[in-house]
């Protein structure tokens, strides 16, 4: 029997039966064909039937087998074609565009549900007495292709699905502790702790099916950072399991005890043992929370009010800002006025547009921004009228809530919309960067050129938006999203946008990924980012603590795949 451990569709993201509907939104479709000039066609696809005969038959070791089994129980193992294609990828597109076409890759041979602690370390034991691989295996949402198999593994390899390591174990109400299982996923989290009046408040966009531990093991962030955070500084103490023993981290506010282990193990992607356990910090659930909408006339007035929000330290949830061309793209998404209601704000709106207009606004560069305050009625109301005033200040029309309870309501809608431009032969995928204030505007600059310049190489329009969201005290995170029609060569055709994008970060002041973390699409840039010498003292580290090589390797550096390859 299968362990009920809730799994995306095999194909593709999220649940089945649940869609992008472009049908609904009449701006849509005009959109697409003038940036990308694709007519698009309804969806025809609701689901791909999985068929286990285009599966090869597992060749996994009766004597793995029977050590898994003996490590945790017969129903915890599995080698059932399904389970091992589900296991055998994470989210990215390129990924995502092979299995949906039955082009799988290396897959695990056996797929391992352990529930405790000494089940993982005896699953560990066993793999490293085996010499088998193993890859811890958390939602599979990840887009850095920390999943990813290497096709030259000769070793068996065990996905070890930490599905049922899940649960709200302990809540420290004095001190805003909890103690949860890595493998929960967010919703089922959140809903534990709102229900007892709390919230972790971590929230990416792959919330839905994300796990607590594989937030910790890619060092993400939720668009709610600005007040609760990026997982770094939620996880305050965890358990991580290790083939040679295991490491338990005390949650403290924070200590000297040299090198941090903690931050070690963020980000680790697998590779120095399975989290089991983490202590997160958690809050009260707010008695008030608003998102407003703010219209800029352009990014840079755009860039510099939000600058002056963090300046002036004036606490939010989140503050983002979408430039021109996200700002349209998030307008070609709004539904059909159905109701009255709708049909009075869509009428307020098309003369606001052309006040904009009258005011010398071009409406192809405005910049719609969102801002969430959260507290007691009274804090929220102070903080809104100073981000109102600061707004204005920048020449910006203040929208109000109504579009900012829609970006709230459809926030996890959008990561449906890949699978459907997939369909349609389009590639649609991200790359996001952090960089201190002064960089901001360049890599903006820059990476609209190197995009350009790519596009321009194919042979064909393509697309490319931004938006700025995390802000800190010295920087922000800029997130864009590049979208083009596929050629003959796929993988050649997305290694050169995102090469030239990754490229554009680096030498314009910004890193390799504020949230995304590295695995094998963005190990190639590690020296840049890190210097040669951070990546030598990093390969001792994964040596020594892994000299047979058998926890994920050839992630984070020495990718077994690397992008560039796809250029030869
Ligand atoms: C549509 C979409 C939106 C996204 N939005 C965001 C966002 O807003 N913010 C953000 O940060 N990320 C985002 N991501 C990326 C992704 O969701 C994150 O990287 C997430 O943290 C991965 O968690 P997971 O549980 O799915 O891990 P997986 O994808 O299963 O695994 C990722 C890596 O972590 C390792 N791992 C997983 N669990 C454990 C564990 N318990 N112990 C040790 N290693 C482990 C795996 O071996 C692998 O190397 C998005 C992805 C998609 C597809």
């Amino acid at each position: 029997m299968k362990p009920d451990v809730k799994h995306m569709k095999w194909w593709g993201w999220g649940e089945e039966g649940v869609f992008f509907n472009y049908l609904n939104k009449p701006a849509f479709a005009p959109f697409v064909k003038k940036a990308l000039n694709i007519d698009l066609r309804p969806r025809k696809i609701d689901t791909i039937a999985f068929d286990p005969a285009t599966v090869a038959e597992s060749e996994v070791p009766g004597a793995l087998l029977e050590a898994l089994v003996a490590a945790t129980d017969a129903d915890q193992v599995t080698t059932d074609a399904h389970e091992r294609v589900v296991h055998g990828h994470g989210s990215s597109v390129t990924e995502l565009l092979h299995v949906s076409r039955g082009d799988y890759g290396r897959l695990p041979e056996v797929v391992v549900y352990p529930r405790t602690d000494a089940e993982v370390a005896a699953v560990l034991a066993a793999a490293v007495e085996q010499d088998a691989v193993v890859v811890p295996y958390g939602g599979g949402t990840n887009i850095a292709r920390s999943l990813q198999l290497d096709p030259a593994e000769r070793r068996p390899i065990v996905s070890l699905d930490t599905g049922l390591l899940a649960g709200l174990y302990e809540l420290d109400e004095e001190a805003g502790l909890a103690r949860v299982g890595g493998g929960m996923q967010g919703p089922a989290l959140e809903e534990a702790l709102n229900d007892r009046g709390w919230t972790l408040g971590h929230m990416p966009d792959s919330f839905t099916h994300s796990t607590v531990g594989g937030w910790a093991a890619t060092r993400s962030s939720g668009m709610q950072s600005d007040k609760y955070g990026d997982i770094a500084d939620i996880v305050r103490g965890m358990t991580v399991v290790r083939p040679s023993g295991t490491v338990s981290l005390k949650p403290v506010p924070s200590e000297s005890t040299g090198p941090s282990l903690r931050e070690m193990f963020i980000g680790s992607e697998g590779r120095l043992g399975v989290i089991t356990e983490l202590w997160v910090q958690v809050h009260r659930l707010p008695a008030e929370r608003t998102v407003v909408a703010y219209m800029y006339p352009e990014w840079k007035t755009a860039v510099a009010a939000i600058r002056q929000i963090s300046d002036e330290e004036i606490p939010t949830t989140f503050v983002r800002i979408s430039d021109g061309n996200e700002t349209g793209f998030s307008l070609a998404t709004q539904k059909a006025a159905t109701t009255v209601k709708k049909k009075v704000e869509a009428a307020g709106q098309k003369g606001l547009w052309a006040l904009m207009r009258k005011r010398g606004w071009d409406t192809d560069q405005m910049c719609i921004s969102y801002v969430c305050f959260e507290g007691s009625a009274e804090d929220v109301a102070r903080r809104r009228k100073a981000v109102d005033k600061i707004a204005k200040t920048h020449g910006a029309l203040v929208l109000g809530t109504g579009p900012g309870a829609l970006y709230d309501q459809k926030k996890f809608d959008t990561p449906y919309l890949r699978d459907f431009l997939l369909e349609q032969d389009v590639m649609g995928d991200v790359s996001e960067t952090a960089a201190p204030w002064s960089k901001l505007n360049g890599i903006h600059r820059a990476v609209y050129a190197a995009a350009e310049k790519a596009y321009q190489q194919l042979g064909r329009k393509g697309w490319v938006m931004c938006h700025l969201s995390h802000s800190y005290h010295v920087g922000a995170c800029l997130y864009f999203t590049f979208a083009f029609k596929v050629g003959d060569n796929p993988d050649a055709e997305y290694a050169l946008l995102k090469t030239s994008i990754q490229q554009a970060f680096v030498d314009n002041g910004g890193t390799l990924s504020h949230h995304h973390g590295v695995g094998m699409e963005h190990a190639p840039w590690m020296e840049q980012v890190v210097s040669a010498e951070g990546v030598a003292i990093m390969r001792s580290l994964f040596d020594a603590t892994d000299p047979g090589r058998n926890l994920n390797p050839g992630k984070i550096i020495d990718p077994a795949i690397s992008l560039f390859d796809a250029l030869d």
